[in-house]
C-alpha cells in the first residue's frame, strides 16, 4: 500500500431537493431564479477522508446514514452540493448493479456496451467476453434479452464486466447481496484477489468480511464520519452502539 492517496474527499455535503408537489420542479425550472420551490434535505455532511492507494476500506452504518449517496458522488452517478472529490485511475463501480442495462438486449450486448463503458476498447472487449460470460455463469441466458432475467443474474452480468475492466479501483456497494451463495463465494474470492493491488471502498452490512478484508472502517452515521481507523476498533464500537439501541446522532438538516 502507498501513501499516496488513491481517493479523497474533502468537505464532501449532499442535499437532494425534495417537492411537495409534482408540479414545484416545473416551476422551480420557470421560476426558479426569484423563489425555491423545493425543500433541502442534506444526507452528508463535511465528509473528509483520504484512501490510500492499495488501501482496502470498508464503510459501515445503519440503514439511511449516506452511505450508497457517498458511493455514488466518488463514482459520479450523483454530485456533491459541497466540496472536492477526486479518485485517481479506473474505477469499476460495484453498485446499483445492472441500473444502466438495457432490457430488450441480450446480457451478451450489455455486457459488451458496459466493459466499452468502463473503459475498454473493443479489442479488448472481444478479449475478454467469453470470459465475461464464464464469470457471470447464467448459460443460455447470456444471449436472451436482459428483461428476462432475476436480479441475481442481472447482478451476475454486472459484477463479471466489473470484474474484467483492468480497474485500478473497485467500488462496491452491498453488491454481494442479491447472488446466491456459490455466486458470493465467487465475488468474494475476487475482490480479495483484487485486494492484493487494487484500491477497495467497500460498503456491507457483513462485518466479518469487512474486518477480514480492510485495512481500516469508516463508520458514517447521519451524514458524518463517526469513526474511522482499525477495522477491529471502528466494528466493534459499531456493534455495541447498534446493540445498545444507542440513537444515530442527530443531525441538523
Ligand atoms: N434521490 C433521493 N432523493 C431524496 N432523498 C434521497 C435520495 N436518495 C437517497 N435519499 C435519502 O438519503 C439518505 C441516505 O440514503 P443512502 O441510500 O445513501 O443511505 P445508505 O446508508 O446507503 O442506506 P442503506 O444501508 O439502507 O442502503 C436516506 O435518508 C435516503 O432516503
Amino acid at each position: 500500500m502507498s501513501s499516496e492517496p488513491s481517493i479523497r474527499c474533502a468537505g464532501i455535503g449532499k442535499a437532494f431537493q425534495l417537492y411537495a408537489h409534482q408540479n414545484d420542479q416545473l416551476k422551480q425550472v420557470l421560476f426558479g431564479l426569484w423563489k425555491k420551490f423545493y425543500r433541502e434535505k442534506w444526507v452528508l455532511h463535511d465528509v473528509n477522508f483520504t484512501v490510500g492507494k492499495g488501501e482496502r476500506v470498508g464503510i459501515v452504518g445503519r440503514n439511511g446514514a449516506g452511505k450508497t449517496t457517498l458511493l455514488q458522488i466518488l463514482c459520479g452517478i450523483t454530485m456533491p452540493t459541497k466540496g472536492v472529490f477526486e479518485v485517481d485511475g479506473r474505477i469499476a463501480p460495484i453498485l446499483a448493479l445492472g441500473s444502466g442495462f438495457d432490457g430488450l438486449l441480450t446480457g451478451r450486448e450489455n455486457a459488451r456496451i458496459g466493459a466499452a463503458i468502463l473503459g475498454l476498447s473493443r479489442k479488448e472487449v472481444d478479449a475478454r467476453i467469453e470470459d465475461i460470460a464464464a464469470f457471470a455463469d447464467i448459460g443460455p441466458f447470456f444471449e436472451q434479452p436482459m428483461r428476462t432475467y432475476s436480479m441475481g443474474m442481472i447482478a451476475r452480468v454486472a459484477f463479471a464486466i466489473c470484474a474484467h475492466a483492468d480497474a485500478d479501483v473497485l467500488i462496491v456497494d452491498e453488491a454481494l447481496s442479491v447472488g446466491d451463495e456459490i455466486f458470493q463465494r465467487k465475488c468474494e474470492r475476487y475482490i480479495q484477489e483484487f485486494s492484493r493491488t487494487g484500491t477497495i471502498l467497500m460498503v456491507s452490512h457483513d462485518l466479518n468480511f469487512l474486518e477480514n478484508l480492510c485495512d481500516r472502517v469508516l463508520w458514517l452515521e447521519n451524514g458524518v464520519v463517526r469513526e474511522i481507523g482499525a477495522p477491529a476498533k471502528i466494528i466493534a464500537d459499531y456493534r455495541s452502539a447498534m446493540m445498545s439501541g444507542q440513537p444515530a446522532v442527530v443531525q441538523a438538516s
